[in-house]
């Protein structure tokens, strides 16, 4: 309290000054002007005397003046709540209660003073409790230092004791390989060590009895403290035992991780310590860093809990591996779930250096697969296809069959009237009654008459039959030969013969032009019965009729005739259910798109359906008739247009409704496949060398041939010698023998019949000669009959021995022809294929016919000899002793090679 002037202290109390003196000078106070000073002593004298006066001593005003005051205040309020419109207002009281007391100075000061003290003595105990923690903290520090260096030396890691560690809330037995993590167990260890003897400190610091009440506070707060201590360890403790649970999840989840990528690098294996993200982030450089950081254990794992599920497998696994014709390295390996790279490793113990992309054939793929201990299940290209097949079709083949129209094929010699007879059917049949006539027809049609219908196939000739045949569509059932009657039996009648024969089909015959006047039937019919053909009116079998192109004769019956045929025949097909046929030909419309024609043979085909045709598949968008009239379903043996496919398939591939568009375009994609790889050619013609192999395995007994000669009698003796090897085991069987070079009919035929093909002293044209390298069709060219006779026998008999075969190296064509009186005649010639060799044998054909053999006398280039000649250069060939060459000839150079014969 500040002092204050006489003057001052009147204001302050509201008394007049010379009153204020008065009572001053009453109170026995010295001072009395008013700018003396009073002191706080003087004040409370001044109070003392004032008391006295007013008959108050201080001890009854001590006793009169209460301890303590309270003040007690309510305040109310109201408050409105907001309603929904249309409601009452709600209203609610509010009362406010606040309450005071005021202690009285002298009591308060007394307890502070209480207070004080004891907070005093609980400071010097503080103190003295700290000084002595301070110095157990030292002496432990110390302590865990030393354990810490030494464990940090061992690195010693046992996580499950962590865990029990923790447990037991005794961090400070932890030993830790980690510097960092120690210090903080210490730490965390020292209030527990501090508190460890928090009684014997209690005593002996406990002073006097007089103490004994903050004693008893000390104790408690000692206690309090205490808990409060236990708490915060028992909480660390639950902490750590937390993030002990959750790594032991994580570790769990690497290792399962771990065991899906087995070839991954070591860092996200060892990732435990979390030492992976770095090595990830730092790359090759800061790999090294990566272990000090793994070695951090913040905590261990129980081994037990951490060990993944998976049970290594006590024994081998044996896989049921399906192999199809090809397979790749990579999809080997997957089936057998090893890496590719073993698969890689076997191979190559094999002897076959592969990549993981190769393809590898079904043999070796089976010996791989067998010498890894696993069972190979051999499977063909067509099991796939097959499978497909059959669920599509599903029950197909139990449908309810009807009897169906013959789908018939007219052949014959040139200029003998098929096409006439095909349009003088159509014309008079199909087109009857259209008012327009025909606007445009397609490669089928069918004929309908009171006793059934005929779908005849508008591609005469047997070219187009055998070629259809080569591809392995079997559709025709009758074929018509096609004889003029004026004209008799010509190469091409023979050849048709014999295509209709090899394909097991029955034969019509028509001889027709029968309207004119020099036609001779009995003559024609004599010379077919020469062939084998014989009318039923002479005892035959064969349905032989009159009829006129021209005229129209005969040509009801020659229709009736084929209906009879039919159904000796008993062709019956289902009517029901999913269609399948074949695609007699198809093109690309530039307003259409891809419009193929096909024929069904089965079931019934509607507009909208999914169709696969070979390779090709879509949704028929729409479909057509014969003429051209818009149909929505057709059935068996009915041709038709169909619009909507993707591309254009080949004329005899197959087409068969599919469920929906993803099996068409799976199957469409494994025809593509299959179609490319030119191993799985669909049919593989006969080989010579194959023929006694096939028989010691029981899968032929006929070896089918087609025999091409220069002149009939050459044919007439290499037929007979060769059908004459026919034993009990095997029947050769001459499917076809002409005169002339080798055509693409022939080589279809061999190929559809599989068949070799012998060429005597004849060769293939070039179209025949690609279609027989295309289909790896077997060719064999003689000179001399009894090699040919020979080498049959050898084949058939199993006793193909080492041989000098020829090989053709080059082909010239004369394209003039010089004279001189030094060489003699001097071709002049291109070669257009291969070279021409100085020293090689020649021979001359003419016409694809062999007419000179022998050597050349010179080979000149701009008069300069030369001793090879290569394709597309222009050359002069003198041939010793043979002075004929003409022009339009061709040299043939060919070698002799010695070839190991394999059986
Ligand atoms: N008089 C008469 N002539 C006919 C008869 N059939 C066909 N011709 C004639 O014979 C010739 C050949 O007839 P095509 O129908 O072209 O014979 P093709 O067998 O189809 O001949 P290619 O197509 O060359 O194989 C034509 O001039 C026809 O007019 C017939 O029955 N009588």
């Amino acid at each position: 309290m500040s002092d204050k002037t006489v003057q001052e202290l009147a204001e302050v109390v509201g008394i007049p000054l010379e009153r204020f003196i008065e009572q001053l000078k009453e109170a026995g106070l010295t001072a009395s002007a008013p700018d003396d000073v009073i002191n706080d002593e003087e004040k409370v004298k001044l109070l003392a005397h004032l008391r006295k006066r007013h008959g108050k001593s201080d001890a009854d005003q001590e006793a009169a003046a209460p301890k303590r005051i309270t003040l007690k205040r309510s305040t109310k309020t109201e408050l409105r709540q907001s309603s929904p419109p249309g409601t009452a207002v709600k209203t609610v009281s509010v009362e406010v209660r606040k309450q005071k007391t005021y202690i009285k100075r002298s009591d308060a000061s007394s307890v502070n003073d209480e207070i004080r003290q004891a907070e005093l003595a609980k400071q010097a105990l503080e103190e003295q409790r700290r000084q002595q923690a301070i110095e157990e903290e030292k002496r432990k520090q110390l302590h865990e230092q030393k354990a810490v260096q030494s464990a940090a030396e061992e690195q010693v890691v046992v996580s499950a004791e962590i865990a029990q560690s923790v447990d037991a809330a005794a961090p400070a037995v932890t030993v830790s390989a980690e510097p960092v993590a120690a210090e903080q167990q210490v730490t965390e260890a020292l209030p527990v060590a501090a508190e460890a003897q928090p009684e014997r400190v209690a005593k002996a610091e406990a002073p006097a009895p007089i103490a004994a009440p903050e004693l008893t506070e000390e104790q408690r707060l000692e206690k309090e403290k205490k808990e409060r201590l236990e708490a915060a360890v028992q909480r660390t403790a639950e902490k750590v035992k937390q993030k002990a649970e959750a790594k032991q999840q994580q570790t769990t989840l690497h290792k399962k991780k771990a065991e899906f990528k087995p070839t991954r690098g070591p860092s996200t294996d060892g990732d435990i310590g979390g030492g992976g993200d770095a090595a990830r982030r730092g790359g090759k450089g800061k790999k090294g860093k990566a272990p000090s950081r793994r070695e951090k254990p913040e905590f261990e794992i129980d081994v037990n809990q951490a060990r993944h599920k998976f049970e290594k497998p006590v024994a081998p696994t044996v896989y049921d591996v399906t192999i199809p014709e090809t397979i790749v390295v990579s999809d080997l390996a997957a089936k057998m779930n090893i890496k590719a790279a073993e698969v890689i490793k076997h191979l190559m113990k094999l002897g076959i250096m592969s990549t993981i992309n190769q393809t590898i054939d079904q043999e070796t793929a089976v010996i791989l697969v067998e010498e890894m201990g696993h069972k190979a299940i051999m499977q063909s290209e067509d099991d796939f296809e097959q499978e497909m097949l059959a669920e599509v079709q599903g029950d197909s083949d139990e449908r309810k069959v009807q009897l169906r129209a013959p789908i018939v094929t007219i052949m014959g010699h040139v200029d003998h009237g098929k096409t006439s007879l095909l349009d003088y059917i159509r014309k008079t049949r199909v087109a009857a009654g259209e008012a327009g006539g025909i606007t445009q027809h397609i490669g089928a049609y069918q004929v309908k008459t009171d006793h059934g219908a005929v779908t005849f196939l508008d591609t005469p000739g047997h070219a187009a039959f055998t070629a259809m045949r080569a591809r392995g569509a079997e559709v025709t059932d009758i074929v018509i030969v096609v004889v003029a009657a004026d004209d008799g039996v010509m190469p091409q009648t023979r050849e048709a013969i014999d295509h209709a024969r090899a394909a097991n089909v029955p034969i019509i015959v028509a001889l027709n032009k029968i309207d004119k006047p020099e036609a001779n039937p009995d003559r024609v019919m004599q010379e077919l019965a020469n062939l084998n053909v014989v009318p039923e009116e002479w005892g035959g079998d064969v349905q032989f009729l009159r009829v006129s192109a021209k005229v129209g004769t005969g040509i009801d019956e020659l229709i009736e005739a084929l209906i009879v045929q039919a159904e000796v025949l008993e062709l019956k097909a289902p009517v029901d259910g999913i269609a399948s046929g074949i695609c007699i030909e198809s093109r690309l419309d530039r307003g259409r798109g891809a419009v193929a024609t096909i024929l069904i043979q089965k079931g019934t085909l509607s507009k909208g359906e999914f169709v696969l045709c070979g390779h090709e598949y879509g949704r028929i968008r729409a479909m057509f008739d014969e003429n051209a009239h818009a149909i929505k379903s057709a059935g068996p043996s009915m041709p038709v247009e169909i619009l909507g496919l993707s591309g254009t398939p080949d004329a005899g591939d197959e087409f068969l409704v599919v469920q929906n568009e993803r099996v068409a375009r799976e199957l469409a994609a494994h025809r593509e496949d299959r179609k490319r790889s030119t191993r799985h050619a669909a049919q593989h013609a006969s080989k010579l060398d194959d023929v006694f192999s096939r028989m010691s395995a029981g899968e032929t007994s006929t070896l089918n041939v087609v025999i091409k000669t220069d002149v009939q009698g050459s044919l007439e003796a290499l037929r007979e010698s060769l059908v004459g090897l026919s034993t009990e085991e095997v029947q050769v069987k001459c499917i076809y023998g002409g005169v002339g070079g080798i055509n693409e009919g022939d080589a279809n035929l061999a190929l559809a019949s599989s068949a070799i093909l012998i060429g005597f002293n004849v060769r293939a044209d070039a179209v025949a000669r690609k279609l027989i390298e295309e289909k790896d069709i077997d060719l064999h060219y003689y000179s001399i009959i009894y090699e040919a006779i020979d080498e049959v026998k050898r084949a058939i008999s199993g006793m193909l021995a080492p041989e000098i075969q020829e090989k053709i190296v080059g082909l010239a064509e004369v394209r003039d022809v010089f004279r001189s009186p030094k060489f003699g005649a001097v071709a002049g010639c291109m070669v257009i294929d291969g070279f021409v060799k100085r020293n090689l044998p020649i021979r001359v054909l003419r016409n694809n016919v062999v007419i000179y053999e022998g050597q050349l006398e010179s080979l000149r280039r701009f008069k300069d000899d030369v001793n090879e000649v290569k394709m597309g250069m222009e050359c002069g060939i003198g041939v010793k002793n043979y002075n004929d060459v003409q022009n339009g000839d061709q040299i043939e150079v060919f070698e002799r090679i010695e070839v190991r014969r394999e059986i």
